[in-house]
């Protein structure tokens, strides 16, 4: 059981259409059993031209067989964890429901609306003698997106007019301070909850983030979201409802984009995280999550949670 730590800073959560990366030299895979079981896939330890290692792990498995509510969130992020992982970029196809947030643009959200079912285990303290409330209300790392946005937009907005739709005549845009909205799925909304949506203040849907970002948390991972729209979802009048062969079409349209993005961040991410604290903002912050009352704590959840929390539970 258990995982080594492989000294990796970054991992890399590839969600639709992304099963593996480009530019990456495969040093092994690894497949640790963790106290909530397997990842979803074998996790790549790669290495970037630069020299930065990079952990890599297909959300779906790398035959895109996991479904959104199957996904074990508990066990990816544990498992990045142990291996060394600091911060994740995870990377998801998303719908819009915002006219200005067109298929082929990039997204990186600041705020989430969680409409999953409690279907998902949310949390590694489920189950165990420990209580503990981290806080989430701003879900994503806000010095991480910030890092991202300066780059990402450098890619973005140099590529050619179109993106992902050959219709289109203005170039694919990166938008940020935007919030998504995640569904339980697997069936996609209806008009009705689609609209909805957008009155709530959604500016985005997708069926992955939730329970991701919550865990990430959990284990003071830094987390950020690299969403890729794909379609218009179902509120638009007059416009055929999202279908999975749209997503897809469009993933498979912007594939090229999307990898270059993943590069360019990854090369310069590494050598960043050397300095400052970039990687390390999450640090600390279940310190004053976890209720107190040790002496009721079972030893066995104490060893469990150490898998995650060496700080808190050794
Ligand atoms: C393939 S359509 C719905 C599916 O796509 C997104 O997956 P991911 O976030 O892993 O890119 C969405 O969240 C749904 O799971
Ligand atoms: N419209 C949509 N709803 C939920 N998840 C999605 N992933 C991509 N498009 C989506």
């Amino acid at each position: 059981m258990g995982a080594d730590n492989e000294n990796v800073l970054v991992g890399v959560i590839g969600g639709s259409g992304l099963y593996h990366l480009d530019n990456l030299t495969l040093l092994k895979t690894v497949n640790p059993e963790t106290p909530w079981g397997f990842p979803s896939s074998p996790i790549a330890i790669c290495v970037l031209p630069s020299g930065t290692k990079v952990a890599f792990l297909a959300r779906h498995g790398a035959g895109h067989a996991i479904p959104p509510s199957a996904v074990p969130a508990r066990a990816n992020i544990a498992a990045l964890k142990a291996l060394g992982v600091r911060a994740i970029l995870a990377f998801s196809a998303v719908g819009s429901l915002r006219e200005e947030l067109a298929p082929g643009d990039f997204v990186l959200p600041d705020q989430i609306i969680d409409r999953t079912k409690g279907v998902r285990p949310a949390s590694f303290f489920e189950g165990t003698s420990v209580v503990a409330h981290a806080a989430f209300g701003d879900p994503f790392s806000g010095k991480l997106i910030a890092w991202l946005e300066e780059r990402a937009r450098r890619v973005v907005e140099a590529a050619e007019e179109g993106g992902a739709d050959p219709a289109r005549t203005t170039k694919p845009k990166l938008h940020t301070g935007k919030t998504i909205v995640c569904m339980e799925g697997p069936q996609f909304s209806t008009r009705a909850e689609s609209r909805m949506y957008r009155q709530w203040g959604g500016d985005i849907i997708n069926m992955s983030v939730l329970p991701e970002a919550k865990l990430a948390r959990e284990a003071e991972l830094g987390y950020a979201l690299m969403a890729t729209v794909t379609d218009y979802d179902s509120w638009r009048e007059g416009e055929s409802a999202v279908t999975a062969a749209e997503v897809f079409k469009t993933l498979h349209a912007n594939a090229a984009l999307s990898r270059q993005v993943a590069a360019t961040v990854l090369e310069e991410l590494n050598g960043a995280a050397a300095h400052g604290d970039l990687l390390t903002e999450e640090i600390g912050s279940m310190q004053y999550s976890i209720m107190p009352r040790s002496e009721q704590q079972k030893p066995e959840d104490r060893q469990k949670l150490a898998y995650i929390l060496p700080n808190y539970f050794n």
